[in-house]
Parts: structure tokens; C-alpha cells; sequence
């Protein structure tokens, strides 16, 4: 039993269908807790809520936010208007719920987490299934930790006349706070990996780069590929997370669970930031690998910096996500030169983006211009888009998608769900994807994808048999 007061777990659960066609509505209490470790709170009350959970960390604002227990799921499959619809049904939910929080803080009180697939029209395979094209989650329980600053957030579905006995339930929070505590997690053995389709992806690549020389009708077009692992035992998402989080501090880390498979992460790329009207966006093209010794280090960052292929590759994502945040922005500031962002495995091309978006721009808008950045899909989108669904044959899935949170007062944020990868019972799929320009080179595009698999490959490892 998770908390003791009148609104027990498995009661919550029982309710939680019922929402909109009975008069219950979402209440929401928030209240502020003494710091907890947000990968505990992630296994409180283990293995209930295995499949029902999810977790997201941000270097930059020293934000976490874990949920756990799926009060409302919001899914949709094959949908031009995707964004819109999930923000619609939000927007429903939200009308009627009775919100006590009285912090306001971005990322607590309800709170929506989740994503959406890279293309709804690609070739659809089994193993992405459970995610569709679009699935968020407004959880049961919920940790917000921003700095110093710790809340615990608790949704149920209740009818209006429960109303007034509603606030028992804020009384158990101290107790379920006391008892999280970190249970041991260990890694199972990996028995098998698989770069999958290597020639047939290298010949696509040399496709691709032909007609990027002589079509001139396409810019850049990005191409990824897939990596599979088998393991002696199912993986456990809470032992990846430790490791992402040990090994990936500079990236936002994140993990989204279904009933039958999870999505995971250690993505440097943010797509957009809303915080009040300040809209932050980035982008993040071109890459090299990094050097032990700090001195060869530095002279990969000045090539990169000065690599007409890799510049003209970034410089296209500058000039898309000016073109698409500018109808929405009053004010847009946008750096002449990209600057170096440098994670541990590799550095990249960075310019940020900053805003002040016009009124009644939502953050779903946002996201609905911005993806697929030409980052990850390419210029111009649309004949890209085709070339990649002809080429790659492969469901991208949540890989390369928009995946993060906003809350009810529309804040929120949204990175690219790279560096990224399905855990599957004993299998695991990694993704990996470069930008083909017209003087790509595919050996050294494929060593480029190599490198990216390396975050999640090191957080999933485990020891070779
Ligand atoms: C496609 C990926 O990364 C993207 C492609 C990059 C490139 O080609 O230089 C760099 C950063 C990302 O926007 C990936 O990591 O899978
Ligand atoms: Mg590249």
C-alpha cells in the first residue's frame, strides 16, 4: 500500500477510467517535501507501477521530474493534427480540475509527460506499438525537484461531492516522502549486439548523397540506423537511469515506460523551452569526436569550427527554426556563429535560440512548426521526409521525436529523443542517425552514428559474457 489516507493506491486505480463520462474531475494538491533522490522516488512501491512510470532530468535548470502511476493516458495514432489533439484533450481535462497548488512553480501540480512518434507515415513496426503516435501520461504521483526546491504532486479523479474530504489525501504525503529509500538494482549480462543492415545502410547513404549532388532539390537529409542488444535478463529501466545519470550529466535524461517496452535517453538537443512567454529553442548540427588529451580535444572543436560541411549542415537547421518560430515570436535572437557543445563522447555544432512568443502561442504550437528540425529530417522537410521513409525501411519510433513535459499553466519543455534507445524485455533497440549533405562521406558518417550510440551503449552495457 502506497499511502495511507482514504485514496489508497488501488482505489485511485479503480477511479481513475472514469473521468469524463461520470461527473468526477481531476483534483490536483501539491505540497512541498524534503529533498528526495528522484531515481528512489522513481522505485517507491516497486513493482506496482513497473510500465507506469516515467523521468526526466534538465543540466541545465536542475530540474527533475518523476511520475509514477498513470492517472490518465492520452494516445493517438496516425494523425495529421496530432499536436493539436493532445493539447485539446489536455486543455479538457484541465477545465473542470480543481488544482491546489500553491507554489505555482514550472513542473508541478498536473502535468502532462510524454511524446510523439518521428513520422506517423513511416512503415510501422510491432515493437513500437505501445507508444503510437502520440502518448502522454498525467501520473498518479509525482516528484518536482527544481535546484533546492522539492514538490510532491498527487492526482486522482474524484466526484464532485467527495470534494470536501479530498484534502485527507494531503496529509499522507510526508509519509509516502519518509519511505522512499533506493533499492538495490543490478545489470543483467549482455549476450548479443547487432549492428543491423550495415552494407544496405552505407549503399542507402551513397544514394542519398548522389541525389543531395545532383538533384537540387534537396539540402541535407538525415539517415539513421539501428543497433540491437540481447541481454540474459529483462533490463531494468531504474538501472539505466543510474547510469545515465552518473555517466550523461550534461544532457537531459529521460525515460518514458509502457506495459511493454520503454524509451530512454541521454539527448543534448532541446527543441523548445516555454517558460511564461520566454521560448527557448536550439540548434545542434555538425559533430566530431572528442580526445583524451585535452590539447587534440581543442583541435577537433577549432576543425569543426571551421568545417564548411559540417557549418552548411548546421546553418540549415539555424535557418528553419528561424523561419518557423518567427510567426509565433515577438522578438527572436538568434547568434551569428554556432559555439561548440562538447559531451562526453562527442562535440557539436550549438547555437541557441531565444524568444518572446506573441500571445497565445502554446507550447504544442511550438513543437507542431519546429519538428522534425532539419536535424534530424532534413531541407526541405517534406521531400526528406520521403527519402527517409524509401531508405531507412525502419520504424524510427520515438527516436528523434519531441519527448518532455508541460504543465497546467503551460510551461514546459521539449527536447529531441536522441542518443536514445527501446528496452524491450531482453532486447534492446539503440538509434543512431547523421545529416547527409552533398559532400558527406559515408565511412565517416557511419563512424559519426558510431559514436552516437555510445551514450546508451555505456548506460545499457552491462558485462560482456
Ligand atoms: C541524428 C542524431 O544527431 C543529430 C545529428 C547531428 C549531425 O549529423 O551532426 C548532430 C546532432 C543531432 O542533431 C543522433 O544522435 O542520432
Ligand atoms: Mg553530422
Amino acid at each position: 500500500m502506497l499511502i495511507n489516507s482514504p485514496y489508497q493506491t488501488k482505489q485511485i486505480n479503480t477511479l481513475k477510467h472514469k473521468d469524463a463520462k461520470t461527473n468526477k474531475v481531476l483534483v490536483s494538491f501539491t505540497k512541498k517535501v524534503k529533498k528526495v533522490d528522484p531515481v528512489a522516488f522513481y522505485q517507491i512501491n516497486k513493482p506496482a507501477y513497473d510500465g507506469e512510470r516515467f523521468f526526466w532530468t534538465s543540466p541545465d535548470d536542475h530540474t527533475a521530474i518523476v511520475g509514477v502511476g498513470h492517472l490518465h493516458t492520452f494516445f493517438n495514432r496516425r494523425a495529421d493534427d496530432r499536436f493539436s489533439q493532445i493539447e485539446a484533450e489536455w486543455n479538457e481535462l484541465l477545465a473542470s480540475a480543481v488544482i491546489n497548488n500553491p507554489f505555482q512553480a514550472p513542473g508541478t501540480g498536473p502535468l502532462l509527460f510524454g511524446g510523439f512518434s518521428f513520422d506517423p507515415y513511416s512503415v510501422k513496426e510491432e515493437k513500437w506499438g505501445p507508444f503510437g503516435d502520440a502518448l502522454f501520461y498525467l501520473p498518479e504521483y509525482m516528484l518536482t525537484i527544481t535546484g533546492e526546491d522539492c514538490y510532491l504532486t498527487v492526482n486522482l479523479f474524484e466526484s464532485e461531492e467527495m470534494l470536501p474530504h479530498s484534502n485527507q489525501v494531503k496529509k499522507s504525503f510526508d509519509l509516502l516522502i519518509d519511505n522512499v529509500k533506493r533499492s538495490e538494482i543490478t545489470s543483467p549480462n549482455l549476450v548479443n549486439k547487432e549492428e543491423l543492415s550495415v552494407p544496405e545502410w552505407l549503399k542507402s547513404v551513397s544514394e542519398v548523397i548522389d541525389e543531395l549532388k545532383t538533384s537540387g532539390t534537396v539540402d541535407k537529409v538525415v539517415l539513421s540506423r539501428e543497433l540491437k542488444l540481447s541481454f540474459s535478463e529483462p533490463l531494468l529501466t531504474d538501472y539505466v537511469l543510474e547510469q545515465l545519470n552518473t555517466q550523461q550529466q550534461d544532457s537531459f535524461i529521460f525515460m518514458l515506460e509502457t506495459s511493454d517496452g520503454s524509451f530512454a535517453g541521454a539527448s543534448p538537443e532541446r527543441l523548445v523551452k516555454k517558460m511564461n512567454d520566454q521560448v527557448l529553442s536550439t540548434s545542434l548540427a555538425g559533430s566530431i569526436g572528442r580526445s583524451d588529451n585535452p590539447k587534440r580535444d581543442k583541435e577537433l572543436g577549432n576543425m569543426l569550427l571551421n568545417d564548411e560541411k559540417n557549418l552548411f549542415e548546421h546553418a540549415l537547421v539555424v535557418e528553419m527554426i528561424k523561419k518557423a518560430l518567427e510567426p509565433y515570436c515577438e522578438e527572436l535572437d538568434i547568434p551569428n556563429e554556432p559555439v561548440l557543445l562538447k559531451t562526453p563522447y562527442i562535440q557539436h555544432l550549438y547555437t541557441p535560440v531565444c524568444g518572446v512568443s506573441k500571445p497565445g502561442t502554446s507550447i504544442f504550437h511550438l513543437v507542431g512548426e519546429l519538428h522534425p528540425t532539419p536535424a534530424l529530417g532534413g531541407v526541405p522537410t517534406d521531400r526528406a521526409m520521403q527519402i527517409i521513409r524509401d531508405k531507412e525501411k525502419m520504424d524510427r519510433g520515438f527516436y528523434a521525436s519531441p519527448i518532455g513535459w508541460t504543465d497546467f499553466q503551460g510551461n514546459g519543455e521539449f527536447i529531441v529523443a536522441i542518443r536514445s534507445g527501446l528496452l524491450k524485455g531482453k532486447q534492446s533497440y539503440l538509434y543512431a542517425g547523421c545529416g547527409l549533405v552533398a559532400d558527406s562521406d559515408p565511412s565517416d558518417e557511419l563512424k559519426e552514428t558510431s559514436i552516437k550510440f555510445q551514450p546508451m551503449l555505456q548506460a545499457i552495457g552491462g558485462k560482456s559474457e
